[in-house]
């Protein structure tokens, strides 16, 4: 085929871009594949189809998905695909026909057949770009092999001191079985464990005695080296903060014998968190980490929180960066919203948490490690993370309605959903239905009946700056932070009036028509930001909450303070990367942060971006109240009917890798014999890389 169908191909991609159905990488990396040459137009089409759905958060595309019509997936209209089609000059018909022909292109590496390094990935019936088929490959593999690599461990000391850390009767209801018990002994006996559960169902309790318990059975306590991680700062300080204070509350579970506390400071120990993108070594102008396999992470125990968060790239990365030895604990809620770039590695990992699929072997282990039965439902024959997946079911933070109404959510259940919301005698939960924006400023500045606050004390602070003194300006400093972190309102889009940008624009003009604060410019005092960019050498990361403050050093100048765990620390607005005022968030940059009231504020249009994911991530941000405030009530219902689905293919790699090392387990000797050939016959680190 020759120039002109690409030309009239181009022609069509140029118009998609323009009418914002098409990103402009898209159709940049359909041409760069054209201009290598030779390459029929219907694998332009399909590249140019791929690289936007991986703008869109999918890592590959379903070939089956090409022949029933991208259309459903991208939202472009039928006529346009068809349009695109005939520029094409006609495509294959069928998913094998497809695969034929992307496998006579030059350009597509067939797996399986001799690797030349081609920048497209034909797997099974699987398009990738090539470098999101390694980072699956990698997290496959890795999660798979560190699954089923038992450790060595002594059970019945064990279960001496998980009876110690578990006290009978804290599990709750009848006969259910101890999840957060079951969760230690099961992380106890390999080298990668999962914790899933809802918001307050103790993942972190869990974790801070699955610390104490691998203290108390590590050969060389004193140099167990522990790494706590996030992905982002808030949520790193969140983390370390809740193990510090569970592990605090174990100083008197001892009795006579003194547990094996890894406190921070002397010696062993719990150090600082970390963001994932500090842990690993960011460099600044480059996407390599200073941490990977040629040069790994210095620790043996590795606990991730917010796994949810954590995306394809990042998590390979992570796992390349493991020493083999290491322990690793990934803790996070499958149910959330899967991380902004491609991927939904958490979920992938956990599909099917909610039915355990545990064999009769890890049942066996089960009873023995901790004495607990488990429940014939759960018996299964799932693969080896599947014995090492615990999904918590219990809320110990929310007895109550918002717990409820999370359940419904997540259920799909949109009716349950709606009379939780409308059944105001508890006040809880309030709907603020077929709203005006007078409405959510009203909320803004003073909540409403039953959860009163909003903005209020934050505004009233700012008011009251102290005179003198340095240590009266930190203690003024942290109150207003504290008294900002009370409240928010959360966006489930960016543009128009119920937006990000519409709200917080027209809460800081409301704020400024009362007096409350006074706009001089952009910065003024008691703006908050949101920090939008990592920087190490401020000390500031991606989705930092900030406040432009007096710096009492000069009075007439204004610093940007933020808490650092309990450390205030400024910075000047000027030397800050990028940061976006933020009275209001999108819901996605809330992913990590709880507030004591939260209100969530939809659009009057439902866009394909408003999902129940979205809106159970939004609910579950709210520890004591949650306020929903929608100009349209549909808006609500078809949120909850409409699922996300990430295209990925890291659940069926990770059933190739669960078949390549199932039963026996690999021994020391055969497993580094393994990792060689498996790195042998990773694709090179000077591959193409576009995007
Ligand atoms: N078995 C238990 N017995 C008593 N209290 C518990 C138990 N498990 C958890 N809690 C308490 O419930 C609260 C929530 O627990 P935790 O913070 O560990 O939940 P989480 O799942 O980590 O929450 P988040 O989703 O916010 O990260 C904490 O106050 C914790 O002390």
């Amino acid at each position: 085929m020759g120039m002109i169908d690409s030309a009239a191909l181009f022609g069509r991609f140029d118009a998609f871009v323009a009418e914002g159905l098409l990103q402009r990488l898209g159709c940049a990396f359909a041409r760069f594949i054209d201009t290598l040459g030779r390459t029929p137009p219907p694998v332009t089409l399909a590249c140019a189809v791929l690289s936007e759905l991986e703008t869109r958060g999918h890592s590959c595309l379903f070939l089956s998905d090409l022949v029933a019509s991208p259309c459903a997936l991208l939202g472009w209209p039928q006529e346009h695909w068809v349009g695109l089609c005939e520029a094409a000059g006609g495509v294959p018909d069928s998913t094998e026909a497809w695969q034929v022909a992307l496998a006579a292109c030059d350009h597509v590496w067939v797996t399986g057949s001799a690797d030349r390094n081609q920048p497209l990935v034909l797997d099974g019936e699987r398009l990738y770009l090539r470098r999101y088929w390694r980072n699956e490959t990698l997290v496959a593999t890795a999660v798979a092999g560190r699954a089923a690599r038992q450790r060595d461990i002594d059970v019945q000391q064990m279960r001496v001191w998980l009876d110690r850390l578990f006290v009978a009767g804290d599990a709750g209801a009848g006969s259910e079985p101890d999840w957060q018990k079951i969760a230690c002994a099961i992380a106890m006996r390999s080298h990668l464990s999962i914790i899933t559960g809802g918001p307050g169902t103790g993942k972190t309790y869990t974790v801070a005695r699955l610390l104490v318990l691998l203290f108390a059975l590590a050969e060389k306590p004193e140099a167990m080296r522990v790494a706590l991680t996030a992905p982002t700062g808030k949520a790193a300080t969140r983390l370390k903060q809740s193990i510090d204070a569970a592990l605090d509350g174990l100083k008197d579970h001892g009795g006579d014998m003194p547990l094996p506390l890894p406190l921070s400071g002397g010696g062993a120990g719990v150090g600082a968190a970390y963001t994932l993108h500090s842990l690993l070594g960011a460099r600044p102008d480059t996407r390599a980490f200073r941490h990977h396999a040629g040069n790994p992470l210095d620790i043996d125990v590795l606990i991730v929180d917010e796994a949810s968060m954590v995306h394809l790239e990042m998590m390979a990365a992570l796992l390349d960066a493991l020493p083999p030895h290491a322990v690793v604990i990934l803790l996070g809620d499958k149910d959330q919203l899967a991380s902004v770039e491609a991927g939904a590695v958490l979920g992938d990992l956990c599909s099917g948490a909610e039915h355990g699929n545990y064999l009769k072997d890890t049942a066996g282990y089960i009873a023995a490690a901790c004495g607990q039965t488990l429940p014939d439902a759960m018996l299964g024959s799932g693969d080896a993370l599947a014995q090492q997946t615990v999904m918590l079911r219990k809320s110990r933070r929310f007895g109550g309605p918002v717990g409820v109404l999370a359940s419904a959510i997540n259920g799909g259940d949109a009716s349950a959903a709606s009379s939780c919301l409308r059944r105001a005698e508890d006040r809880v939960l309030s709907w603020i239905d077929a709203a005006r924006q007078s409405d959510l400023l009203q909320l803004a500045l003073e909540g409403r009946a039953g959860a009163e606050g909003g903005y209020h004390a934050y505004l009233r602070l700012l008011r009251n700056a102290p005179g003198t003194g340095r240590d009266a300006h930190e203690a003024w400093v942290r109150e207003v932070l504290e008294a900002f972190e009370g409240f928010r309102l959360l966006c489930a889009v960016r543009e128009g009036d119920w937006g990000v940008n519409g709200v917080n624009e027209a809460v800081e003009s409301y704020f400024d028509a009362k007096g409350l604060v006074r706009r001089r410019g952009e910065w003024y005092v008691g703006r908050p930001v949101m920090i939008t960019r990592n920087d190490a050498s401020l000390g500031v990361s991606n989705g930092d909450i900030g406040i432009a403050l007096p710096d009492p050093g000069r009075p007439d100048a204004l610093r940007v303070y933020l808490l650092d765990g309990s450390r205030v620390f400024g910075v000047l607005p000027s030397r800050l990367p990028q940061v976006e005022t933020a009275y209001a968030t999108t819901v996605h940059k809330a992913q990590g942060s709880e507030f004591a009231h939260a209100v969530m504020v939809l659009p009057p249009d439902a866009g394909p971006v408003v999902t129940r994911e979205l809106v159970y991530t939004g609910i579950t941000r709210a520890k004591r109240h949650f306020t929903l405030v929608s100009p349209n009530a549909a808006v609500f219902d078809g949120a909850i009917a409409r699922q996300t689905r990430r295209m990925t293919g890291l659940r069926m790699m990770l059933k190739m890798q669960a078949q390549a090392v199932a039963a026996p387990m690999p021994t020391e000797a055969s497993r580094s014999k393994r990792s060689r050939a498996s790195r042998a016959s990773a694709p090179g680190q000077g591959e193409f890389d576009f995007g």
